[in-house]
């Protein structure tokens, strides 16, 4: 574009977004502040897949991705507050925007805001919750979840009920009109427990009206799963795991269609700085581009993992397997099982081995990476839940996670055989090999679980 000014039938076009800019450049190009970060409608909604990697920034040099605004601050046109969209990245940023925008299409909200971390995200919507309130979670929750809701009810003066969210009756048992705030995950981290949205958002809803359901989306993503469309007034996720894919990066995105909600929450991301830096949201941008292909593949190998667990007798956690007990709930609400599944070994030390004999697979906490990943729960992700606590809730300390990449199966297949033989976690016989522990179903255990308060 450089040496001659732009023809006269295109500036209408560059001109046409961003504010008013007077001034020429050096070549005489009366052009605008670079790009507009919007990834507007341009009237069509294309099919998810689509959607992901179409993005529009009317970016003055037509950059096919978007730049980085790595400015902490925005010169104004007057010293009177003139308006402009931008004054401090704290406060606004156009990389930020322009993933907000674009996420907030994907997950069928009207508006989404992106912050440090999932913990971030969390951190913002609890702060909407005054002394006295109520929340209403489940009794299987990721580790920091459940760290964070029990500092806000030692020192914030709010009062917790965990509850077996697997039933939504227990729900309805616990919520009155001091309940602020009812927070779910399904499927749950690490036991992938189904938790039916609509019914808990509907018993929710009607007992106290201003009550916020949120759901936390992290093990699905906006793929498979849109809480919103399901009752839900917040959904948020780590964007660390799926909606990145390459543990590159922290990142939390809340999403919401009240907008006078999403202005409380900005309000407190502004107020207290934890919006995502610029570099940070390009990396997430690119990342959500490709979420549609790494997921199908995470997915697949998880269904050929989950069966071949399965098929040699272990007990096995994943809601692509028909041995699940809530198979059709998650599939009534889901399009797809994710890629995370667990299982048990009966012997927490057989676990042990197996985690550390694995070699493809990565001793490692976190999700939805590329990458493969093995771990003990009750030792990494959830060791900020209190042993008496993950007894009193049923987590079993020799329960595997395994979070599935995009490798080729048959290599994670013969990875984890090697795993399971050299840790003697199964007899091997002239026909193959079979779990030490095996015999135990999922229905079984699940008619012999307490829920815990
Ligand atoms: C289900 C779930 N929600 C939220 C989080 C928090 O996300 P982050 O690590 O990005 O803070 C995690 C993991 O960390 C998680 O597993
Ligand atoms: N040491 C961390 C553990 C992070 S766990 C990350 C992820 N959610 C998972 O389930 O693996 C902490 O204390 O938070």
């Amino acid at each position: 574009m450089s040496g001659s000014p732009p023809p006269e039938s295109s500036k209408g076009k560059l001109n046409g977004v961003g504010k008013a800019f007077t001034a020429h450049d050096i070549d005489g190009h009366d052009l605008p502040p670079s790009p507009a970060p919007s990834t507007p409608r341009n009237g069509r909604k294309y099919a998810l897949m689509t959607e992901l990697v179409y993005t529009e920034s009317n970016d003055q040099y037509n950059a096919s991705s978007v730049p980085i605004y790595q400015s902490a601050t925005f010169k104004q046109n007057s010293a009177t507050g003139g308006g402009e969209e931008y004054d401090y990245t704290r406060s606004g940023n156009p990389t930020r925007t322009h993933l907000e925008r674009h996420l907030a299409k994907i997950m069928n909200a009207n508006r989404a805001l992106v912050v440090s971390s999932g913990m971030g995200a969390l951190d913002v919507i609890t702060r909407l919750l005054r002394p006295g309130d109520e929340v209403v979670t489940g009794d299987d929750l990721y580790g920091g979840t459940n760290r964070l809701l029990k500092y806000l009810s030692t020192h914030g003066g709010i009062i917790v009920h965990h509850v077996d969210t697997t039933n939504p009756e227990t729900v309805r048992a616990v919520v009155n009109n001091k309940t602020a705030l009812v927070l779910l995950e399904t499927p749950t981290n690490p036991l992938i427990k189904i938790v039916d949205i609509p019914s808990i958002a509907s018993i929710v809803h009607n007992v106290n009206p201003t009550s916020i359901v949120s759901v936390d989306n992290t093990m699905l993503s906006p793929l498979l799963q849109n809480p919103l469309d399901l009752g839900a007034d917040i959904v948020y996720e780590s964007g660390t795991k799926y909606l990145s894919g390459h543990h590159d990066l922290m990142a939390g995105v809340i999403a919401i269609n009240d907008a006078a909600l999403g202005e409380k929450l900005f309000f407190t991301i502004n107020a207290s700085g934890c919006g995502l830096s610029p570099f940070d949201s390009w990396l997430l941008l690119r990342g959500v581009k490709t979420l549609g292909v790494r997921m199908e593949k995470q997915q697949a190998n998880a269904q050929r993992i989950a069966e071949f667990l399965e098929s040699h007798g272990f007990k096995v956690r994943y809601p692509g397997l028909k041995s699940h007990p809530q198979y059709d709930l998650h599939w009534s609400m889901a399009r797809g099982a994710g890629a995370v599944l667990s299982f048990e070994t009966g012997d927490v030390h057989v676990s042990e081995r197996i985690v550390e004999s694995a070699r493809l697979w990565a001793i490692s906490v976190s999700f939805g990476c590329v990458n493969s990943l093995i771990s003990m729960p009750c030792r990494m992700s959830h060791a900020s839940i209190d042993e008496k606590t993950r007894r009193e809730r049923n987590m079993p300390e020799d329960i595997i996670r395994l979070c599935v990449g995009i490798e080729d199966a048959e290599d994670l297949v013969d990875d984890l055989s090697r795993a399971l033989v050299q840790a003697g976690a199964v007899n091997i016989t002239t026909d193959g090999f079979r779990a030490l522990g095996a015999g135990r179903t999922l229905d079984e255990d699940a008619s012999s679980s307490t829920p815990s308060e």
